[in-house]
């Protein structure tokens, strides 16, 4: 359809109660049949009607809500261009600090080649299109992530990539050739967490098969068996089946040595007998694999346990959305194969441990990620909202609010790189020696770097950074939620310590 241009004469003209138009950047709205649904009411629309209402307009609203409501705007004003920018699917932000350096043109970098740059742009073209929308409606209603959407994502690869770097990617179709698994390293890795962070939902980001990025490792690198590894990490990357990490319970969480649930094996030493409770298992409801740590008496194991008899989910209620199916597991007499055992029996610790940098590392990204979302965010607002006739941006107090929550995100991103350049450069046992407190530290860091962020943002947005709907909902939701990353996969304190502790297995005998 032809679009049609408007004097701002004729505009003016729609100030009745049959027709009401206005003009927002340039763009005409006829918005008469749209009065009575408008969540802000009707009398505001008709106190502007005829008139240029694009100061009221972004002073209240996203510009996203423009996009969705796209088939109000009747044409353009004549003899005008249109000045706010209209991002589309996979567009960079044009928002100094609104991407990383090595994503803003003006800028050089050491780490990322072109495969980096072409997985980059499929990403976030692949969550500006699916995932943000699957996210907001799970976020806002606490549905359980689609299978349809499980599939979609199967089917570019993006489980597998979930997983970071290893032989199960190669020969898999990676969103249609933007990287070949042999090829993908850490930095990839990275560029995958960071971009599924964008859908901005931090409930749906752990219910997006978060379980299965830390529980299906364990099954690839400790399965007992070939052909059992190859039947369940089939069924999990095609998203056929689903599987978590049932570590923590009520009684024992970073403390695995207290593990309550115990195995027990069968006279005829077939089966181990299960019998006890999980808590806080991120997926758990909806999983039919629980990578499950179990007391066998002489130590801890791990096995591989199907939902079936004795095995029953509830969902948990915390601060961030359902949608992350956070949930209380209990266990009564659950007969398991001896073949699920992961590892060997009594050595589970090493099964546990073996993953947990890869985790910590990917919960950095995501982390740092968010701040920079929060400080985009937030240089718009600064800049859009006018108060006592000025922009917010024009009083010294929010610029030192913003000149601290830039450093903080661009240090974090700067240290999160290098020690990815160490991961993609370092073999893997190797790591655990050496970037296990390196890791730590970054995560602690980066989630108080987060508390400070989220606490500086809610003061620049006032009222709107506490409403989950409207105009500051993401800087709400990453006020209620940055906390997920202090506890979760180690709390700040435990990975503060870790990291000064392998500092002093180096240190040499160095006086003053
Ligand atoms: C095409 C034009 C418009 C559309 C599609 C629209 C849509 C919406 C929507 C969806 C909301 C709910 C909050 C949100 O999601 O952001 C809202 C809230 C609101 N709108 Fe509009 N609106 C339009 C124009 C305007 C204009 C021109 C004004 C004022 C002059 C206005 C005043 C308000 C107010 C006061 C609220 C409540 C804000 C709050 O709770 O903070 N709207 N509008």
């Amino acid at each position: 359809m032809a679009i049609s241009a408007y004097t701002r004469d004729e505009v003016a003209k729609h100030n009745t109660e049959d027709s009401c138009w206005f003009i927002v950047d340039s763009k005409v709205y006829d918005v008469t049949d749209f009065v009575d649904a408008h969540p802000g009411g009707e009398a505001v629309l008709r106190q502007v009607a005829g008139t240029d209402a694009t100061k009221a307009f972004y002073n209240l609203h996203r510009h996203e809500v423009l996009q969705k409501y796209k088939d109000l705007c009747v044409g353009t004003v004549e003899g005008e261009k249109p000045q706010v920018l209209d991002p589309q699917p996979g567009d960079l932000s044009q928002v100094p600090y609104g991407e990383p350096t090595w994503l803003t043109p003006q800028f050089k970098d050491p780490y990322y080649n072109d495969g980096h740059r072409r997985l980059q742009k499929a990403m976030r073209e692949f969550t500006d299109k699916y995932v943000y929308p699957e996210a907001q409606e799970c976020e806002d209603t606490g549905r359980y992530i689609s299978q349809e959407f499980i599939e979609r994502m199967a089917k570019a690869g993006i489980l597998h990539m979930r997983l970071g770097p290893g032989k199960h990617l190669h020969g898999v179709n990676l969103l249609d050739g933007a990287v070949q698994g042999e090829e993908f390293d850490y930095f990839h890795d990275l560029i995958v967490s960071q971009e599924l962070v964008r859908a901005n939902a931090r409930g749906f980001q752990d219910g997006n098969m978060a379980g299965m990025t830390i529980g299906l490792p364990c099954v690839l690198n400790y399965a007992n068996d070939p052909a059992f590894k190859k039947r369940i990490a089939d069924e999990c990357f095609s998203g056929k089946k689903k599987i978590c990490l049932a570590i923590t319970e009520a009684f024992a969480g970073s403390d695995v040595a207290g593990l309550r649930t115990t195995a027990e094996k069968t006279p005829d030493g077939k089966h181990y007998v299960v019998n006890g409770t999980k808590k806080w298992i991120t997926n758990g409801v909806w999983c039919d694999y629980f990578v499950t740590g179990v007391n066998t008496g002489k130590g801890l194991s791990v096995l591989l346990i199907p939902r079936g008899d004795g095995v029953e989910t509830r969902q948990l209620s915390t601060s961030y959305s359902k949608a992350a199916a956070t949930a209380y597991i209990t266990f009564d007499k659950v007969k398991v194969p001896v073949e699920n055992l992961l590892g060997k029996e009594n050595q589970g610790i090493h099964v546990i441990l073996a993953n947990f940098n890869h985790e910590r590392w990917t919960m950095a990204c995501g982390t740092v990620r968010m701040m920079r979302v929060i400080v985009e965010e937030s240089l718009k607002w600064a800049h859009q909202r006018l108060v006592f006739g000025k922009r917010l941006i024009d009083q010294p107090v929010i610029r030192q609010k913003l000149a601290k929550m830039i450093a903080l995100a661009e240090s974090h991103q700067s240290w999160l790189e290098t020690i990815t350049y160490q991961m993609c450069n370092m073999p893997y046992k190797e790591q655990a020696k050496h970037l296990a407190g390196p890791i730590g530290l970054l995560k602690m860091s980066s989630t108080r770097a987060a508390h400070e962020i989220a606490d500086e943002s809610v003061q620049i947005w006032g009222g709107r950074g506490l409403t989950k709907t409207g105009m500051g909902r993401n800087i709400e939701m990453f006020n209620r939620t940055y906390k997920f990353d202090a506890i979760l996969g180690g709390a700040e304190e435990v990975l503060g310590d870790l990291g000064v502790r392998q500092a002093m297995r180096f240190m040499p005998k160095a006086m003053l």
